[in-house]
């Protein structure tokens, strides 16, 4: 379970998250949306101690995720919209064998998560191929192999339908289906609803750093519009 109580970001004294508190359970399908600089990312950030808060907790199944950082990038896996500085190797397949590397894992199981991941995104095949090399597009979706490949109990993703073509796109929200059956926990950061909406569990809407919505998404919709998230049919 992931739990926000309170929690203030602040940058050079400005607020970006304006004491959220939110409770995640294990499992659940959450989309996470609101305008631009209403504080998604930087929300998100916080569930595995990539930032730390000015007030308030984030705890990842009861610890304080400043207490125990490693074991909360361990629980939570994330991939961000700018991999730029993402990647810890040359090639393809070494970053997206690297988390599962570090996780001590045999070969065969680092072989398995390293192909699924990759198909999952449309990348299989390129292994070889230096990241260097890569169009945006390419290295947003080898980002978002990176964290499919941790197999970590929650998944953030941070728009990651943005680089992706139909066929792209329609590969990952299937992977993301497979994983929400199979219990993963999913939080996918997005301005546009209308290619998540039927399989969410729940919509979470910042603005200005504050939690404006939290429903389901059939009784979220309504309110989604004023906030200028896109939202199926409108
Ligand atoms: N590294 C930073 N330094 C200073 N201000 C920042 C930094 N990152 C974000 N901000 C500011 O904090 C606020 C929230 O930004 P954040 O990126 O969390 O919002 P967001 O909802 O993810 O936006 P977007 O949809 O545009 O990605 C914005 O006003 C932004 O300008």
């Amino acid at each position: 379970m992931l739990e926000l109580d309170g929690l203030i970001h602040e940058y050079d004294g400005a607020r970006a998250v304006d004491g959220v508190s939110l409770t995640i359970p294990d499992g659940e399908f959450l989309v996470l949306c609101g305008p631009n600089g209403s504080g998604k990312s930087t929300l998100v950030r916080h569930l595995n101690g990539l930032l730390e808060p000015d007030a308030g907790r984030v705890l990842v199944d009861g610890v304080d995720v400043s207490d125990a950082p490693v074991a909360a990038r361990t629980t939570v896996g994330m991939a961000f919209q700018e991999p730029r500085d993402q990647f810890v190797a040359a090639t393809v397949g070494g970053d997206v064998r690297f988390g599962p590397e570090n996780l001590g894992l045999d070969h065969e199981e680092i072989d398995r998560r390293a192909a699924n991941a990759l198909s999952a995104v449309g990348l299989d095949g390129r292994e070889d191929d230096r990241i260097e090399t890569l169009s945006g597009g390419e290295r947003e979706r080898l980002a978002v192999a990176g964290a499919l490949a941790m197999e970590p109990s929650h998944l953030v993703l941070d728009e990651p339908f943005t680089g992706l073509d139909s066929p792209a796109r329609e590969r990952l929200l299937a992977r993301l289906r497979d994983l929400h059956a199979d219990g993963t926990g999913l939080i996918v950061v997005t301005h546009d609803l209308r290619y998540l909406l039927d399989d969410a569990d729940r919509v979470v809407c910042l603005a200005d750093g504050e939690v404006v919505v939290d429903a389901s998404p059939g009784d979220a919709t309504e309110k989604l519009t004023e906030y200028g998230v896109r939202v199926p049919g409108r």
